[in-house]
């Protein structure tokens, strides 16, 4: 199966499978085409402004409404409130999750490892990682939580939603909006990374200020998919996330049955490799708001709900500057995971599958020997960093860990030691000038 994307961030897009399928100028004429159902999916309130008003139209085989009521089924290792553990404000860090044992599809391979907010307050996020290593089968997903930014660490996913078909590989991205019903399939058999659910206001491009009007993230680099439906009937399964919790619903046929579809509520996929990356051709390494590829924004202005910020390749040449992340405390909280290579602040411990986590004025950057090599280096020549992804879940709410995360056999003990070995520098009688 190929996957055809339309591209642009959040645009107005149509598309069809079969020829005459979208309605010409009216969104429910009444009778559709070739006998197809149309269904609005808003994913906005209605009155929200135009500029961020977000809304499709479905026409498909069956309505969403066709299926046999939700029933609970178990949460498996997906967690629903958080702060229901005292939060220790200790810098944290996790070795990569393994690789299930048993067979485990994507939605079972969920763990929840921190979060914010609820559902309910519209406001905060989940954080999960994922590990699996069978298709969904039969089986297939929603969350009315949130949207579901997923970011593959290992192994391609291919993303059947009922918009079309997305494929991502790990250095890509994809954002499944709430309520998109899809299935996940492994085209490498196996798969690992980091989901992070938004419970806030959709994400978005951030404005770019005095940068201008083009860099970060362009949104020509944004794809959305084609239409694609599957005309299937059987016992199938249509989990669904609501209230953080799992339910379970029997459905006949392939919810993935739109034929065609317009709007500006769609899921899309993005390959961070894209980016323009932009930082100091003077001097001073700058706050990583530079690295933001998008934003959740809170009802404050300037404070996000959520940032997914990257640290990709880049051209370091700062002068007489310490070129890699420097010390620091924020009121924001940072979960970070690495896709691939190295992190220039770590020298070791940071593990492509890993995470960390640095809440609240939690003191942390780079570890000694980073600090040692990065301190006597030559900033009058350029340095690449090169062949590296990592990124960062930064949020205005403090990230509670949950109990399995600060349970699990890959929490670090000995994290918070790599800060331990800073030898004292200070010499009251060598200003060093
Ligand atoms: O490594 C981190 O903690 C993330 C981070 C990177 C950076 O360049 C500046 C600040 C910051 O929090
Ligand atoms: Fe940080």
């Amino acid at each position: 199966m190929t996957a055809t994307y339309q591209s642009g961030f959040g645009n107005e897009l149509a598309t069809e499978a079969l020829p005459g399928a979208l309605p010409a100028h009216r969104n429910s004429p009444q009778n559709a085409a070739y006998g197809l159902y149309a269904e609005q999916v808003s994913g906005t309130a209605f009155t929200a402004p135009r500029s961020h008003n977000r809304r499709s139209w479905l026409y498909r085989i069956r309505p969403a409404a066709m299926h046999q009521p939700f029933q609970r089924r178990d949460n498996g290792r997906i967690v629903a409130d958080f702060g229901l553990v005292e939060t220790p404000p200790n810098q944290l860090r996790w070795d990569p999750l393994p690789m299930p044992e048993q067979p485990n599809d994507f939605i079972d391979g969920w763990v929840t490892m921190a979060g914010n907010g609820s559902p309910a307050s519209q406001s905060g996020c989940a954080i999960h990682l994922y590990a699996a290593n069978r298709d969904m089968a039969g089986r297939y997903f929603y969350s009315a939580d949130g949207e579901l930014l997923i970011v593959p660490q290992e192994g391609r996913l291919l993303l059947r939603t009922e918009l079309g078909v997305l494929e991502i590989a790990p250095q890509e991205i994809a954002v499944i909006p709430r309520g998109v019903r899809f299935q996940v399939l492994l085209p490498d058999g196996a798969a690992r990374g980091y989901v992070c659910e938004n419970f806030g206001a959709l994400l978005r491009l951030p404005d770019l200020g005095p940068i201008g009007s083009n860099g970060l993230a362009n949104p020509r680099d944004f794809l959305t998919p084609c239409a694609h439906y599957e005309d299937m009937e059987g016992d199938f399964e249509l989990v669904a996330k609501f209230c953080g919790n799992l339910w379970r619903a029997a459905i006949g046929h392939s919810p993935l049955d739109v034929v065609a579809w317009h709007g500006n509520y769609a899921p899309y996929k993005y390959d961070l490799r894209h980016f323009n990356t932009i930082g100091s051709i003077s001097h001073d390494h700058p706050d990583p708001s530079i690295f933001l590829v998008l934003q959740s924004p809170s009802d404050t202005p300037g404070v996000d709900n959520l940032d997914f910020v990257i640290f990709p390749p880049r051209w370091l040449v700062a002068e007489d500057t310490f070129r890699p992340p420097w010390f620091h405390r924020n009121v924001a909280s940072e979960f970070m995971g690495l896709i691939h290579g190295q992190y220039d602040a770590k020298s070791t411990g940071f593990r492509p599958g890993g995470a960390s986590l640095h809440n609240c004025m939690s003191g942390h950057g780079p570890d000694a020997p980073t600090f040692e090599k990065a301190s006597a280096s030559d900033t009058s020549v350029p340095h690449k960093v090169d062949d590296t992804m990592a990124f960062m879940f930064e949020t205005r709410h403090v990230i509670h860990p949950t109990a399995q995360a600060l349970a699990s056999p890959q929490l670090q003990p000995d994290y918070a030691q790599c800060w331990m070995g800073m030898r004292k520098r200070f010499d009251p009688v060598r200003a060093n000038l």
